[in-house]
């Protein structure tokens, strides 16, 4: 995406700092960011680095110690519950374990009914909900009716994850964040799931922000990349120019580890 759309996500100063006295860990440090709408943005880092940190601060579902955050331009406020259930239906995730986040004892149509009673659609005919959450199956390659009555363990880790991402097409948030979604399906179940984040992107104008320790998916994947070192973004900007010129020591050594993909990746010879 070349355009920049308007800002829907920005931080300034932006630290969590753990403990207190001599166990103090400076989780994310000083971070400033800015997140335009429609744009894939990739938050690269090794393990430990603060990535899980920095997203929940952006879910909401962690205090800052320090910084601001704004959402489409104004000071993100976070204070009573109606605040948070007004910004939650603006920020949706997706995480690398859909059992985890699912409860097993409901039927995985269970689901997508709430995301449409969620979305204010609890008056409408069941028909119509019967439409919808078929067309979201559809979006993920699922088949609606061979989903009803199912409980999550009947399904596939692959099928499970395309579920979470129908039920992100049904609530339709501003900004889905998706903290390492294909790392535990396999390599085809992978190529399917970034596909549909991308078409969701290009379908419903959502800015997703991609949180990995895998430069190559972010290559693959984003419009702008942030690498994270020890809780400090020490290199930004456009994908290819970052991935293909990088200029900070951590992000070339991030590269140098997938040294066959970096071969396949150079674009100037084109
Ligand atoms: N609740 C906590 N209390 C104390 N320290 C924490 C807490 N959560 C994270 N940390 C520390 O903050 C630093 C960043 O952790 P974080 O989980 O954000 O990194 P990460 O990049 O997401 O790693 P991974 O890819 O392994 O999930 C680490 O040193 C971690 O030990």
């Amino acid at each position: 995406m070349s355009e920049l759309g308007a800002s829907c996500l920005s931080g300034r100063g932006v630290t969590k700092v753990f403990g207190i006295g001599k166990t103090v860990t400076v989780a994310v440090d000083h971070v400033d960011f800015d997140f335009r709408e429609g744009q894939i943005i990739s938050i690269v880092g090794e393990s430990g680095s603060g990535k899980t940190t920095f997203s929940k601060m952006l879910l909401g579902l962690i205090s800052m110690t320090e910084g601001e955050i704004s959402f489409q331009g104004k000071p993100r406020v976070l204070k009573t519950c109606a605040q948070k259930r007004k910004y939650w239906k603006d920020i949706q995730a997706i995480f690398q374990d859909p059992f985890a986040s699912y409860n097993s004892f409901r039927k995985v149509d269970s689901v997508l009914l709430d995301c449409i009673n969620m979305r204010d659609g609890k008056a409408l005919p069941q028909k119509k909900k019967e439409e919808m959450m078929t067309e979201a199956c559809s979006f993920v390659n699922l088949k609606y009716e061979e989903l009803t009555n199912k409980y999550p363990f009947e399904l596939s880790g692959g099928q499970m994850q395309r579920l979470m991402i129908a039920r992100i097409f049904l609530l339709k948030p501003k900004i889905l964040l998706a903290d390492e979604p294909t790392s535990m399906v396999d390599a085809c179940s992978r190529a399917t799931i970034l596909d549909m984040l991308l078409k969701l992107r290009s379908e419903v104008n959502m800015t997703i922000i991609f949180i990995t320790h895998d430069i190559g998916l972010a290559y693959y994947v984003s419009d702008q990349v942030y690498i994270m070192e020890h809780g400090k973004f020490v290199e930004r900007g456009n994908a290819e120019n970052v991935i293909l010129h990088p200029q900070a020591e951590y992000t070339k050594r991030l590269i140098s580890d997938v040294p066959k993909i970096y071969g396949n990746w150079d674009l100037t010879t084109v």
